[in-house]
């Protein structure tokens, strides 16, 4: 389970699980770049900050979706760099000297996007009219807003560590859980591996354009991008300023802007940011604040 070991022709790579997510989907379409020669053993986790500290050669995390936006538990935990950063006094930019890229810490290498159909599924033998809740992880269930007002406008909504472990617990229920049927928002292919589930309706998102991307990462520091050619290169940035600097040398791509840790900052709504430039950034414009960025990767 730890990185790349050489003497075992085995690597790691850990999803959002169980089994059923859309990022065990996304895993399978990562397979086949990285395992040639080499059994690649599939770890799922419990929540995606698991994922993210999984000691796993490769990581699969969902960073942003066309309905929902952000992943906002996945920005965080790349953004992360920054805090660790400064508590060890090592801060790095990829690409400018000086930087300490350190062992572990995971990188972007590929991206793929998964078009997300959602299934409301229920235990045998409830009805629509049953169903007093339902559960699944709050990227489903935003992207299901509509669906959710119209079918079931008096259902308590349960956000969940994914959707499969959404509809697994349709199957586990214990005294704790609340009174009356519930359902789950998922991928049909969870429908495949519980028999005991079944398929209400088809399709809960708002739309037929609702992808989601899933980011890979790499903990081997000196693994390339799985892209061909690269399009894209990621920053961790703790102030507006650096963005400014960055949008100023590149074209960005895509802001995902987050609360910082309140001490980090005298603002009062102290915010990082992820950011993805076109790959054709000009890292020197970094220098100045270069402190203040943490690279992350290129796909
Ligand atoms: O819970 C899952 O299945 C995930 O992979 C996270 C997610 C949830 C909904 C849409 C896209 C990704």
């Amino acid at each position: 389970m730890s990185i790349m070991d050489p003497s075992t022709s085995k690597i790691s790579l850990a999803y959002l699980g169980p089994e059923g997510t859309y990022g065990h989907q996304a895993a399978q379409v990562f397979l086949p770049a990285l395992s040639e020669d080499v059994d690649v053993e599939l770890i799922p986790c419990p929540t995606i900050s698991d994922v993210y500290h999984h000691p796993s050669d490769y990581l699969v995390l969902p960073v942003q979706n066309t309905l929902a936006g952000s992943v906002t538990e996945t920005a965080d935990c790349l953004l992360s760099p920054l805090a660790s950063g400064r508590e060890n006094g090592k801060v790095e930019v990829g690409g400018i000297k000086g930087g300490n890229p350190g062992p572990s810490r995971p990188r972007i290498i590929g991206s793929t996007d998964l078009e997300i159909a959602h299934c409301l599924v229920v235990r045998r033998g409830v009805n629509m009219d049953d169903i007093k809740w339902v559960r699944s992880h709050e990227q489903a269930l935003t992207q299901s807003t509509i669906f959710l007002h119209t079918h079931l406008p008096f259902a308590t909504l349960h956000p969940w560590r994914s959707t499969a472990s959404a509809a697994l617990s349709l199957l586990q229920l214990s005294p704790e859980d609340p009174p009356g049927d519930g359902a789950a928002l998922c991928s049909k292919a969870v429908l495949t591996l519980y028999p005991q589930l079944e398929l209400l309706y088809e399709g809960t998102q708002a739309g037929n354009d609702n992808f989601t991307r899933f980011l890979l990462l790499s903990r081997h520091p000196d693994r390339p991008s799985i892209c061909p050619i690269p399009t894209s290169n990621f920053f961790a940035c703790r102030d507006s300023m650096t963005l400014s600097t960055l949008a100023q040398n590149s074209k960005l791509k895509a802001v995902h802007a987050r609360p910082a840790p309140v001490e980090e900052s005298s603002e009062r709504y102290p915010t990082w940011y992820l950011v993805e430039v076109d790959s054709s950034t000009i890292y020197s414009s970094l220098d100045r604040k270069r402190e203040d960025t943490v690279k992350l990767g290129t796909c």
